[in-house]
């Protein structure tokens, strides 16, 4: 972590224009404005959900920026976490997303114009991040229940908190558990699994604690196991999962670890969520940490 203001003065803000059902425009024009009031050149990259990284990554080619700002939810912060690690530049956040997950880990305000205000104050902290099979995760990447309901909900045609949940309660219904083998560098577990959840940061956008007591900057990562439930303990998960209490219930369990495999037995192929965005993967699922690999501008 450093101390000391980076002087940014090229500014370049990738925005996605249909995240989190917010409308986008109001928000451009404020902090344009702001901007250009503080004497800050302002770019702008909106995404279109096609070839996103390759444009991106051409564009900060071509020009020079001093930080790149991902303008919408976990999915646009890690369209930009990937480019920017590729020419060492630091990045920002503004929440613009359904969930924000890894702002609100960051301690990054939750409003637009105050999350902005890290341009001109602001620390900066190298975070690791994790390879899921090569795919880049900054925040959370998991399998089985989520990664299912996450899956649904991005080829639906209502984005926010409350379509989710919508799709989370059909999809419970009629759930099957998959069996899991892990190995990593600490331990071994093999059992059925709700949903494994791979975790660099500690809380989904939903506020849902899945890995208490975890840093970003550790160089470790945990995977978050919840087992199958009888449903009258689901109650009991959920508060769990609210009230940082992960390890308080008998399904739940941890495995701290530098490096996984991950084996869903019998299946060659694996429904994940990463960041938020769904993909199908091949097992086993290798995972890797690149121990603070990535600058974040985060509040004084
Ligand atoms: N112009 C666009 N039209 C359609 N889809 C887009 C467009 N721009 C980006 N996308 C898609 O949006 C997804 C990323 O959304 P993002 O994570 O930023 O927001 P969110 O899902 O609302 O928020 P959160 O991840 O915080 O819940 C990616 O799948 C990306 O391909």
């Amino acid at each position: 972590m450093s101390d000391a203001p980076l002087p940014l003065h090229r500014v370049l803000f990738v925005m996605n224009p249909i995240s989190g059902d917010i409308d986008k425009e109001t928000v451009l024009e404020q902090l344009q404005q702001v901007c250009a009031e503080r004497g800050n050149e302002v770019h702008l990259f909106e995404t279109t959900g096609t070839n996103d990284l390759t444009n991106l990554r051409q564009q900060l080619q071509e020009n020079s920026y001093d930080v790149v700002f991902g303008a919408g939810g976990d999915g646009t912060v890690r369209l930009v976490a990937e480019a920017v690690l590729a020419e060492g530049l630091p990045m920002g956040i503004i929440p613009l997303g359904s969930g924000n997950g890894l702002s609100k880990d960051l301690d990054i305000p939750q409003q637009a114009d105050e999350a902005l205000n890290v341009l001109w104050e602001h620390r900066v902290r190298e975070i690791d991040t994790l390879s899921v099979s090569g795919h880049l995760t900054v925040h959370l990447a998991d399998l089985g229940f989520n990664a299912v309901v996450v899956e649904r909900f991005s080829t639906g045609d209502t984005r926010g908190p409350g379509a989710y949940v919508r799709v989370a309660l059909q999809e419970y219904m009629g759930y099957e558990p998959a069996r899991y083998r892990i190995e990593t560098d600490t331990e071994h577990w093999e059992g059925e699994a709700f949903m494994l959840t791979i975790a660099n940061a500690r809380t989904f956008g939903s506020n849902v604690v899945i890995n208490p007591d975890s840093q970003l900057d550790d160089g470790w990562f945990e995977l978050c196991i919840i087992e199958p439930f009888p449903g009258a303990a689901a109650p009991g998960i959920l508060y769990d999962l609210y009230t940082e209490g992960f390890e308080n219930s008998d399904y739940t369990r941890r495995l701290r670890c530098r490096k996984a495999q991950i084996w869903v037995l019998n299946e060659e192929k694996v429904q994940v969520q990463v960041d938020g965005e769904p993909m199908e993967l091949s097992t086993p699922l290798e995972v890797t940490i690149s121990p603070r690999s990535l600058r974040v501008l985060v509040p004084a």
